[in-house]
């Protein structure tokens, strides 16, 4: 797809992978519809990005402000091109700790935001892009980036929850490009390593620290926003990618810790 002009929704848009997807959609012309629970930080996407953003704060686990979020975007600029699922959570515990089991609270959270915010997005942008008149040339109508993760595939002591969102967006990659291919809509997710970014700011820094150390290939160092937002900005523009997930992690593989 060719973003010049088109509508991008990026969610988790006020820090880390999403603040640099937002950035290098505008830089490829696309209007930026900016979707996080942080008031204070969306204000600066806004600041940063002047008249080609929009933002709204928007709770990704809750269907009514992810609903009236699409509606805002829709009223702004119109239509919704690409969504970008970024918005996430990593809280982490033992499946066992001291004795105690692992607290649902967190598990639920970990899933409502990560798998269940994923989908919210996924089904109101997909009935936004169906009213796009198909691309002349492709047909296509949008596409959805959604954001897995490496521990999807190798997660960590004490990642049981977010390993599992994770795997679950990677496991409704394929069924959702299935069901929306018949619009012109395609759906890729990424996994990436580890990325500087606030949410890997706040692990113990033995956990980030042994990962920089011993378990990424090359190069040996972690990832950066905008290596990130060039695949995001890739998928956007490759139209023959679809219903696959796409690992950028300088050929990271875990180790138990
Ligand atoms: C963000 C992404 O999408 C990318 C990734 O996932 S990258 C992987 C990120 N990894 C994580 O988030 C790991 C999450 N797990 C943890 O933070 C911790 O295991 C935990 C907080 C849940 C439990 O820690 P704990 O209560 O200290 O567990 P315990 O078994 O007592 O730990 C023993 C020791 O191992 C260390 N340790 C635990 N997990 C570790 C890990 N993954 N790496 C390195 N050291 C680790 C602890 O710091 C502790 O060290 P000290 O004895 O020197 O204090
Ligand atoms: N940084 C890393 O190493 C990796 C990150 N990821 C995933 O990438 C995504 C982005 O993570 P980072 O940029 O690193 O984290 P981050 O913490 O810098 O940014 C996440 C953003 O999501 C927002 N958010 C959290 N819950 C939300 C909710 N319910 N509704 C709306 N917004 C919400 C936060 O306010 C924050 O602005 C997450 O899904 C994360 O799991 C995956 C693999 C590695």
């Amino acid at each position: 797809m060719q973003l010049q002009d088109k509508v991008a929704v990026v969610t988790g848009a006020a820090s880390g992978l999403g603040l640099g997807s937002c950035r290098a959609l505008a830089a490829a012309g696309a209007r930026i519809v900016g979707f996080d629970r942080d008031a204070d930080r969306l204000a600066a996407l806004r600041d940063a990005l002047g008249e080609q953003a929009m933002t709204a704060v928007v709770d990704v686990a809750d269907e009514a402000s992810v609903k009236a979020g699409i509606d805002q975007a829709m009223a702004a600029f119109g239509a919704v091109h690409v969504a970008v699922n970024c918005a996430g959570v990593a809280d982490s515990a033992k499946t066992v700790s001291k004795g105690e089991p692992f607290p649902l609270t967190t598990w639920n959270k970990v899933i409502a935001v990560n798998l269940t915010g994923t989908f919210n997005i996924i089904r109101f942008a997909a009935v936004a892009m169906m009213r796009n008149a198909p691309d002349g040339d492709t047909g296509e109508r949008g596409v959805i980036i959604n954001t897995s993760s490496g521990a999807a595939w190798q997660g960590q002591v004490g990642q049981a929850a977010y390993a599992a969102s994770k795997a679950g967006v990677m496991g409704l990659t394929l069924p959702v490009a299935r069901d929306l291919a018949e619009h012109g809509i395609r759906v890729v997710s990424i996994a990436p390593g580890l990325f500087d970014t606030a949410m890997v700011a706040g692990l113990p820094p033995k956990v980030s620290q042994s990962i920089v150390d011993r378990m990424i290939l090359y190069p040996n160092r972690m990832g950066r926003p905008d290596e990130f937002a060039a695949l995001v900005r890739h998928i956007a523009e490759n139209t023959y990618l679809n219903a696959t997930t796409i690992s950028v992690d300088a050929g990271a593989r875990m180790q138990a810790r």
